[in-house]
């Protein structure tokens, strides 16, 4: 092959690729009006100089709720300097002392330096760095259920709210957001964060499949040349993603059919394009869902994987009775948990008879990738 012709990097379908990364952020989010206006509600007094009401954001992965904060956040730089918002991604600054440094951080622009600097150290200089600036700051703790333990849940969320108690003239709030719909945060909090916290819960629910539909064909114009992805393409896509019922997987597929057919010299996608990628999409759901349960629904996940190798049609009542013999597990904790992957769309619960709680249950991925997934 001559010179570096076979890259063809300076052909594309897409009018923008970024529009397809899971961290996009775009101008217009839809189906989230209530989301956003229950946000802005709860910053507004911040915006007049006073302490930002604190908010619990809940919704199965997958429904918006990190774009619907980076959205808020990207609102606010442009229209404040009044209102400092610190966006801290849980998945990564697991501990006390990374999430501090990562605060300190986007506020004053640099790392702190934390070799054997202590924590308060960095609390005292975020705080003077508030004062001076005559900043209110507004966190969010994205995904908190991934802090290291309720320890350091707590911890965090003490030292953020009562910043005030310490530095008099500080104004801190927080926006926590979870993606297990079931847990209760407030419950699991000391005594002593709840009576300050008092977050007011905003709910995510799913998408449904027009609203999953209306927000694809919203980022393939704005993505996309046109004329790349046909409406009956667009309709294919709309079906796979409705599979596993998560947008992730049908931004992944738009963007690996289009380098399909990018990389044939096409100037459209066909459905053998679809079908190639959907063998990789569709474990984007897999994979991004799995990373959010606990370590304990995992597990039974992993057990469930495990028992479908030698048996193709599981009942509820034999996967307890050999779980249990793996794990601690109540008849009630049990049911929870499977109802849990049912909602993840990671298996399938059936009825089996009327009346009683037997179930049948199905994986809805090969046994193999979910141990896998599972670690
Ligand atoms: N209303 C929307 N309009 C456009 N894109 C959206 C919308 N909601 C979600 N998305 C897209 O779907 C993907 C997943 O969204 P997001 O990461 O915000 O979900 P999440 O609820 O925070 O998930 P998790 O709980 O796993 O963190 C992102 O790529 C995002 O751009």
């Amino acid at each position: 092959m001559a010179t570096k012709d076979y890259l063809g990097w300076d052909q594309t379908l897409f009018r923008d690729q970024d529009v397809f990364e899971i961290d996009f952020v775009p101008d217009q989010l839809h189906h989230r009006d209530r989301q956003l206006r229950e946000l802005a509600f709860h910053i507004r007094p911040a915006l007049r100089g006073g302490r930002p009401l604190n908010a619990i954001c809940k919704g199965l992965p997958g429904t918006g709720k990190t774009t619907c904060v980076k959205k808020l956040f990207a609102d606010i730089e442009e229209a404040t300097r009044t209102l400092m918002p610190v966006f801290v991604n849980c998945q990564v600054e697991r501990t006390r002392a990374k999430v501090f440094a990562k605060v300190y951080e986007q506020l004053v622009g640099h790392a702190p330096q934390t070799n054997g600097v202590p924590q308060r150290k960095v609390l005292a200089a975020i705080a003077r760095h508030m004062l001076d600036e005559q900043q209110v700051v507004i966190v969010c703790l994205d995904d908190i259920n991934y802090l290291q333990d309720a320890e350091t849940v707590n911890g965090v969320l003490y030292t953020l709210i009562r910043t005030h108690e310490e530095y008099p003239g500080t104004r801190m709030g927080v926006i926590a957001t979870l993606s297990d719909v079931h847990r209760d945060l407030k419950a699991e909090l000391d005594a002593c964060v709840t009576s300050v916290f008092q977050p007011a819960e905003i709910s995510f629910d799913p998408y449904t499949a027009g609203e999953m539909c209306a927000i694809l064909k919203d980022r393939a114009v704005q993505g996309l040349y046109p004329g790349v992805l046909s409406a009956e393409m667009l309709d294919f896509v709309v079906t796979q993603t409705i599979a596993p019922w998560d947008l992730r997987v049908g931004l992944d597929l738009i963007k690996r059919s289009v380098l399909l057919a990018e990389t044939a010299g096409r100037k459209e996608v066909c459905r053998a394009d679809v079908c190639a990628a959907y063998e990789h999409s569709r474990y984007v759901h897999l994979a991004c869902t799995v990373r959010t349960l606990s370590a304990a629904e995992r597990r039974l996940l992993r057990h469930i994987a495990e028992m479908s190798r030698a048996s193709a049609g599981l009942t509820s009542g034999e996967v307890f009775r050999s779980a249990k013999e793996r794990m601690q597990l109540s008849y009630s904790s049990f049911f929870d948990r499977l109802r849990k992957l049912d909602e993840m769309r990671l298996i399938g619960v059936q009825h089996r008879n009327e009346g009683g709680r037997t179930r049948g249950i199905a994986l809805r991925y090969e046994r193999d990738l979910v141990v896998a997934a599972c670690g």
